[in-house]
């Protein structure tokens, strides 16, 4: 069910001390003072400068004025996300915002126990619709988990059932301001196109679609855990490389999962629908010792080699 801010952070036990991942932006800069209310004295901030757009600069003072004013300390990274050819320049300011912000925590703070982040109802809404919005399957479905594990740091999301309608209002409430992001209302991306235009209409329509998307959200993420426990019990079954004869005799279900998790978990590549179905047809085709198997996935190549698979860059 949609909290309140406090609400939500009353249900949050962090490991302490920890480390709020600061844009300066509304959701974070609440996000940062209810936690230095909270655990005085235990928070810590990041704030990462991508020199993305002429407004970063901005971000960074307001977040230098508001960890004076809470006592908290604060690390700036400044990082390049130049996207790589085919990665949209949003994907390419995540990802290293991600690795810029795990890595000035080691650097600074060795001893924190987790990152925070300040997603909230509307972003989980928004990540679902867009996972639909491309045809995603259930790892997209599954949209944003509340908690994961990744590069030695447990992360957070402790604000998921929080509108963000009532994050900007406990911030009015108290007289704090935030930067606005200037690229916020800009309806070219997909994603300010749905909280412009869909949210409201959907508030109209739906009202509790907040909570009941998020309990969809919710099973597809349960089903994909249990799937991930299947695919690697049948990726131990194939062998590492696969083995041409074990994935053949899968169901095209099995063989499918499997395929995935393989070039997921060993070669960070997902292939594309299009890319699975035509492995899947030359595998069907792989009939004699001698056929050949060759094709494009992801940045590079599967490839028959004798009895396996393999995949290599280009
Ligand atoms: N430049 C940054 N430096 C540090 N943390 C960031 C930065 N940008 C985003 N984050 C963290 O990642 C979360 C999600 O980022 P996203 O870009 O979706 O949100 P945002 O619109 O910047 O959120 P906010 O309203 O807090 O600014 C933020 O709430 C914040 O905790």
């Amino acid at each position: 069910m949609t909290q309140s801010l406090d609400q939500a952070l009353a249900g949050f036990s962090p490991g302490l001390p920890f480390v709020v991942a600061l844009s300066g932006g509304a959701d974070s800069t609440a996000l940062l003072c209810a936690c230095a209310e909270r655990w005085p004295g235990q928070v810590r901030a990041v704030h990462v400068h991508h020199g993305l757009q002429a407004a970063a600069d901005g971000f960074e003072s307001h977040c230098r004025q508001l960890c004076a004013q809470l006592h908290v300390p604060l690390a700036v990274c400044h990082v390049d996300a130049r996207p790589a050819p085919g990665q949209s320049p949003e994907d390419a300011a995540r990802r290293a915002r991600y690795a810029a912000l795990a890595e000035a925590a080691q650097d600074h703070w060795p001893d924190a126990k987790g990152i925070v982040l300040a997603q909230h109802a509307d972003d989980q809404v928004e990540t679902l619709l867009i996972a639909l919005s491309r045809g995603a399957g259930l790892p997209g479905l599954a949209s944003m988990p509340a908690h994961w594990a990744r590069a030695g740091w447990q992360w957070h999301r402790p604000l998921l059932q929080v509108a963000g309608a009532d994050v900007r209002q406990w911030l009015r409430d108290r007289g704090q301001a935030w930067v606005e992001d200037p690229t916020n209302s800009d309806e070219q991306f997909t994603r300010n196109r749905i909280r412009a235009q869909v949210l409201p209409a959907l508030a109209q329509a739906l009202p509790a679609f907040r909570d009941t998307f998020a309990r969809s959200a919710a099973h597809a993420a349960q089903a994909q855990a249990l799937l991930d426990e299947l695919a690697a019990e049948v990726l131990e079954q194939v062998g590492l490389p696969p083995a041409i004869a074990a994935l053949r005799a899968l169901s095209p279900a099995r063989q499918a999962l499997v395929l995935r998790h393989w070039l997921k978990s060993q070669h960070q590549v997902t292939p594309s629908t299009a890319q699975l179905q035509e492995l899947q047809a030359q595998l069907a085709d792989c009939t004699t010792r001698g056929h050949r198997l060759h094709l494009k996935v992801g940045g590079g190549f599967v490839r028959r080699e004798g009895d396996v698979l393999n995949w290599q860059p280009v």
